[in-house]
């Protein structure tokens, strides 16, 4: 489903990997070892030299925006641009579900973006990400702030999603969540993928 071929960007490469529809894989390393790089090259949020496309369709041959649309990256801290909730998403009222099933107040569409406490910003922007339906996840420390009810309700949104046919990277620090998310887990050493014990 997502093949990459021969990734290099900063700090990163080059990186051969191929993610089936329906799979998740889980990824670490140490701090600093290039992960979210590595995400980054990906969504093409940074220059890289190489090859990826998405179910065939290599990410030049089409704009910018649409590949971002379908490969969608979750950074650890999602960025915010305006000062209310709502304006962050095509249409909050239809998010309200993703909200309640993740533990957080269906009005949070009404709240403004500086009251929110960083479990909350990392929840919406998990939200933000799905409304847009992406293929593929790629998804940076998705829980790092989250309580285990909250956790739970990712992974299992993401088993969701991959169940549907879509596919997922995860970075994780948590060994316990690595070997849960993963079907195929991977260490990222010096900018270069090596590959674990499968879960
Ligand atoms: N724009 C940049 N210019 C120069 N170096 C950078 C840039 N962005 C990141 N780096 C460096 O690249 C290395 C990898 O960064 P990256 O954010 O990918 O690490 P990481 O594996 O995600 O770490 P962590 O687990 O702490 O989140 C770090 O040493 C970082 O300082």
């Amino acid at each position: 489903m997502l093949e990459i071929r021969g990734l290099t960007s900063l700090h990163v490469g080059p990186v051969d990997l191929d993610v089936a529809a329906g799979t998740c894989v889980a990824l670490r390393g140490r701090s600093g070892s290039g992960k979210s790089l590595l995400l980054r090259a990906i969504a093409d949020l940074d220059p890289a030299g190489g090859s990826v496309a998405l179910e065939g369709n290599d990410r030049g041959s089409m704009p910018a925006p649409d590949w971002r649309r379908q490969v969608g990256y979750l950074p650890a801290e999602p960025g915010w641009w305006a000062d209310g909730v709502a304006a962050h998403f095509g249409d909050w009222s239809a998010c309200r579900e993703f909200a309640e099933r993740l533990g957080l107040d269906p009005e949070a569409g009404d709240w403004s973006v500086a009251r929110l406490s960083t479990g909350e910003r990392q929840r919406l922007g998990l939200i933000r990400l799905l409304e847009n339906k992406p293929r593929c996840l790629l998804l940076d420390e998705p829980t790092a702030a989250l309580d285990d009810a909250a956790t739970e309700t990712v992974e299992r949104l993401v088993s969701e999603h991959c169940a549907a046919g879509g596919c997922c990277l995860f970075v994780t620090h948590d060994s316990s969540q690595f070997a849960r998310v993963g079907a195929r887990g991977f260490r990222l050493e010096d900018g270069l993928l090596v590959e674990e014990a499968a879960s």
